[in-house]
């Protein structure tokens, strides 16, 4: 399946009424061009992208583009005098072997990576994919300052972009509207003109278009929302239990004692639960998966490096650790002396300040195969934040 993205970029921005571009505010440092970019990229469902853009603006958007867009082959063209004509100008660019095009508007920048699947698959499914939202006011026909009739507001949309058809329809779409003169103000109303059924996908209040000072406001709003909108939390639990002739290794720290917990690693079962934490709050997996018990190379092996490496993970996949809190379950010895010592191996080990790691230890009074000193246990939870791309 090919898909091509066509980011419109080449507006004037007359009703926003700033000397330049709405597609260069920057919210949280990032333009409203650029958000689009990487959103799209994040998604990784295009093999091609077309910018449309103003010439003198191509380099500053060209230099964006090469910096994220990685995934899908990007190329630029010139916008026309209205949106019509920047879309109908980018048309002829999309490859032969295309099956589906999604048409967007840069100045909506705050599309999700959700909508964009969801367009995409609508279009796969049944030839076209809109995003839209429910009318909330109630929607007048006037005439001159007279109302003439008052809509079915149950049947009403409020229409966004992404929009995505198949190609052969959206390419008919333009080629008929050219034919009839006809000049509509988004992609749809042209398939409408050849097609009964144009799907609406569901599209978001946060998918705004930035069209006059006032969306300004509140896409700064919107900016922060989703900063801080995806939060994540995991938990781990792991237990060992204690054989003669090992180490006792907990937080990565080598604890007299003259028996140490059993495993194919080291055992640090304080380390394993923070791992499983942080890789099920990433939706990873968990360390059977990624480091197999089976594996000769794991044998004994440190479980502080092991976590050396879901933190490499993390960070390779955009996320950030805010905070981990654990405890050890486990009747002797006491442990709380190396304490200090463990939340400095483990927020060593993930790059993160030391007062964002706690380690906490309980025993079971006694009680279950913990309480009788058979093993040790740990849990831990864990909050992560995904950054935008
Ligand atoms: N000739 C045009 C007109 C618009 N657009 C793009 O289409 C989107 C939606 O258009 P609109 O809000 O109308 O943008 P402007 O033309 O910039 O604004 P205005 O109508 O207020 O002048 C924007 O991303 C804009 O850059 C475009 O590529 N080419
Ligand atoms: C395509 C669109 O964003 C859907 O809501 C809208 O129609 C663009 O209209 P504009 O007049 O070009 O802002």
């Amino acid at each position: 399946m090919k898909i091509c993205a066509i980011i419109l970029a080449a507006g004037s921005g007359r009703r926003m009424k700033m000397d330049t571009n709405k597609v260069f505010i920057k919210f949280d440092e990032q333009s409203a061009v650029v958000r689009c970019l990487k959103t799209f990229e994040a998604t990784g469902l295009f093999s091609d992208m077309i910018v449309v853009c103003k010439p003198e603006e191509r380099e500053t958007i060209e230099r964006k583009a090469n910096k994220y867009v990685k995934s899908m082959r990007c190329i630029f063209c010139e916008g026309g005098q209205e949106r019509q004509h920047s879309v109908a100008n980018a048309l002829p660019l999309v490859s032969e072997d295309t099956d589906i095009v999604m048409v967007h508007d840069a100045a909506r920048c705050f599309v999700t990576e959700r909508i964009i699947r969801d367009c995409a698959a609508s279009a796969i499914r049944c030839g076209s994919g809109v995003a839209a939202i429910p009318a909330t006011d109630t929607i007048k026909r006037t005439k001159r300052n007279v109302v003439e009739e008052t809509l079915p507001r149950e049947e009403l949309v409020c229409v966004q972009t992404p929009q995505a058809f198949s190609r052969e329809l959206i390419m008919r779409a333009y080629a008929q509207a050219e034919e009839d003169g006809f000049l509509g103000t988004d992609d749809a109303s042209l398939v409408e003109r050849i097609c009964s059924e144009v799907h609406i996908v569901a599209g978001s209040p946060d998918n705004i278009k930035l069209t006059t000072r006032a969306d300004v406001e509140q896409g700064a709003d919107i900016a922060r929302k989703q900063q801080m909108s995806d939060i994540r939390i995991g938990n781990g639990f792991d237990m060992h239990a204690f054989a003669e002739g090992r180490k006792l290794i907990l937080g990565g720290v080598e604890i007299p004692c003259a028996f140490g917990l059993d495993g194919h690693s080291d055992a640090d079962v304080l380390v394993h639960a923070i791992m499983d934490a942080l890789l099920g709050a990433a939706r990873m997996g968990d360390i059977g998966g990624l480091f197999p018990d089976t594996d000769p190379n794991y044998k004994d092996i440190y479980s502080i490096d092991l976590l050396k490496e879901v933190g490499s993970l993390l960070t390779k996949y955009g996320y950030c650790v805010i905070n981990i809190d654990s405890t050890l379950i486990m009747q002797k010895p006491k442990v709380m002396p190396y304490r200090d010592a463990m939340i400095e191996n483990i927020a060593n080990a993930l790059g993160m300040p030391r007062s964002y790691v706690n380690v906490k230890a309980t025993t079971t009074e006694y009680l279950g195969a913990v309480g009788r000193g058979e093993g040790a246990a740990a849990q831990a939870v864990c909050i992560l934040q995904k950054k935008r791309h």
